[in-house]
């Protein structure tokens, strides 16, 4: 039985790595709202990918507790926590070129049996990302690196999922797509999908962004909302690549974020 939580994905006090290697995460807790956008940034190596593979089932935490829309899922694996509204849209391209963008997306309701549900949803994507609608019989290795990026969403979403764990949905593609692709990101944000997001482009992510959470050292660092994120000199420099010219105004010069450290 689900409690009352204000969260959709809960992240608590997480310790995990790979084999008798060190600890990559060491106490992460992360907490995503319904509607919302939080966005990992941090330095090469931090834990980002890392978290979205503790939060997908895909690497089991040492310990702590990853509770999905207030029910506790830890210790189980990929199949169930996407049973439980988890889907996850892995780095790079995940779509077969060689299928139809219609083979593609209902890949992603293979678990759906009522074909009327089925419909429905084809319908939600659709008006969503209308490029899938335009192009549904056609084959997806057609498309261009972000109407493919698209595609996977669609597909991510057509189980209902109430969490979208995106891995750098930016990896390789040019900067006009990537402000297209992270427009999709906002409205599937908008349609009511919360959206856990790592990415390299931090600042462009940010921009999209609700809640920014730094990583350092496996755990937050720092986090708050993304436009005082964006705004602290002080994290620009250390993690956004340096301010733009245009964004030394935006938060004065001692900004401080919302939350610091654990
Ligand atoms: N499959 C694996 N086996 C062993 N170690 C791994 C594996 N995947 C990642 N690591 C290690 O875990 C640490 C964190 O990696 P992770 O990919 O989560 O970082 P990241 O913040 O996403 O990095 P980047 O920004 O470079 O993508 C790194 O030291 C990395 O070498």
């Amino acid at each position: 039985m689900a409690s009352e939580s204000k969260y959709l994905l809960e992240l608590n006090d997480i310790e995990a790595g790979y084999g008798r290697a060190a600890l990559v995460l060491r106490g992460l807790t992360v907490q995503v709202p319904p509607a919302t956008v939080v966005c990992l940034v941090g330095p090469n190596g931090a834990g980002k990918s890392t978290v979205l593979k503790v939060a997908s089932g895909m690497l089991a935490p040492r310990s702590g507790s990853i509770v999905v829309d207030g029910v506790d899922v830890t210790g189980t694996n990929s199949q169930h926590m996407l049973k439980h509204g988890l889907a996850h849209v892995l780095q790079g391209h995940s779509v077969f070129r060689e299928m139809t963008v219609a083979e593609n997306v209902l890949l992603g309701a293979f678990t759906i049996k009522d074909q009327k549900a089925i419909d429905e949803r084809v319908a939600f994507v659709q008006n969503l990302f209308p490029i899938v609608g335009e192009r549904w019989k056609q084959l997806a290795g057609l498309l261009s690196g972000g109407q493919q990026k698209q595609v996977e969403f669609a597909r991510s979403l057509m189980v209902s999922p109430k969490v979208v764990l995106l891995d750098e949905p930016s990896m390789g593609l040019d900067p006009k797509t990537t402000a297209k692709v992270f427009e999709q990101v906002a409205r599937m944000r908008d349609a009511g999908t919360a959206v856990l997001l790592v990415e390299q482009n931090a600042r462009r992510a940010l921009e999209t962004a609700d809640i920014g959470c730094v990583l350092d050292l496996g755990r937050v660092h720092i986090s708050g909302p993304a436009p005082e994120l964006l705004a602290d000199p002080a994290l620009g420099d250390l993690y956004l690549g340096g301010r733009p010219a245009d964004s030394a105004h935006v938060g004065g010069s001692t900004a401080e974020p919302a939350t610091k450290g654990r």
